[in-house]
């Protein structure tokens, strides 16, 4: 379980970007991270490795305090961030340097891993294209089988194939033990893939809600014409219509859709607030 109490965050003392954040994050669970750019995602998750620390508050994390960096620790998260680095190294030469600092790595399932994401042995790992060292960082992450994972943007550079090959590596790894924290622009990609979504914007927490809860709350849909514009959080001229997202007062069934849910969030925060506040998935 990871726990932000009360935690308040600045690059500079006189700007802090998170004032008291609140945040629980189940273990089992595959959350999506989402904000607009330079709302804090990225911050948010080098926190909880410990690369940035607090200012005022406490992150907790599978019990331990990311700000102290232990190695019992540190062998138990991996966080990929948006722009991998890769030494010049061989992939042998990467795996007998850096796997011996993840007790619970396993040679077999790297192998696989890099098979499926379609990395091959070619050399030097810095001179793979953008998207393959990234792609050789996921298999290598992967294969620490560590209980916490961050990934920033994981699929940004990734071929078509890759996404689809990304998410089903991701399906396939998770299990009751683990978290895992995706930061994303590209929501088409954690579809069907993601079990919570994580909204921040301006250093504040928006929401944090299970998919099945914002599609009991909330109803995606597209009409021919509004009846009734103040229930309306978000709504989209397409061509088969217009897409709404309104408050789903009447228990109808709709698929949520991640880019409209965003819209509809960061566009009526205080409306989204109070239609989830008799819930526990209630931002606090
Ligand atoms: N090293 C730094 N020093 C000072 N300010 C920083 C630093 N890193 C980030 N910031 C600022 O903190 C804010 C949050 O940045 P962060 O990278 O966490 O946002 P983000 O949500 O991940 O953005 P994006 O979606 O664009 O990647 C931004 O305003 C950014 O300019």
């Amino acid at each position: 379980m990871i726990e932000i109490q009360d935690v308040s965050f600045g690059y500079s003392r006189k700007k802090m970007l998170y004032k008291n954040l609140t945040l629980t994050l189940e273990t089992g669970t595959i959350y999506g991270l989402l904000g607009k750019n330079g709302a804090g995602k990225s911050t948010l998750l080098k926190n909880l490795i410990g690369l940035l620390f607090p200012a005022k508050g406490k992150i907790n994390v599978n019990s331990f305090e990311p700000r102290r960096r232990q190695p019992s620790f540190l062998q138990t998260i991996y966080f990929i961030p948006e722009e991998v680095y890769v030494p010049s190294l061989t992939i042998k030469g990467y795996r007998n340097l850096f796997a011996p600092f993840y007790p619970s790595f396993e040679d077999e399932k790297f192998s696989q891993y890099l098979k499926e994401l379609d990395v091959k042995d070619e050399g030097k790992l810095n001179t793979l294209s953008f998207g393959q060292q990234k792609k050789f960082i996921i298999a290598f992450a992967l294969a620490c089988n560590t209980k916490v994972l961050l990934l920033d943007e994981p699929t940004n550079g990734l071929d078509i194939p890759s996404k689809i090959q990304f998410r089903k590596l991701i399906a396939s790894v998770m299990n009751e033990g683990r978290t895992i924290v995706i930061s994303t622009h590209q929501v088409r990609d954690l579809e069907n893939l993601i079990d919570r979504i994580i909204i921040v914007d301006n250093g504040s927490l928006l929401l944090n809600a299970s998919l099945g809860d914002i599609s009991e709350k909330l109803c995606f849909k597209t009409v021919s014409e509004v009846d009734d514009p103040t229930r309306v959080l978000y709504a989209e001229d397409t061509l088969k219509g217009i897409s709404v997202v309104q408050e789903n007062t009447e228990g109808e069934d709709s698929k949520v859709n991640l880019e409209q849910l965003f819209n509809a969030v960061t566009e009526n925060p205080e409306m989204i607030k109070a239609i989830f506040s008799n819930t526990e998935t209630l931002v606090k």
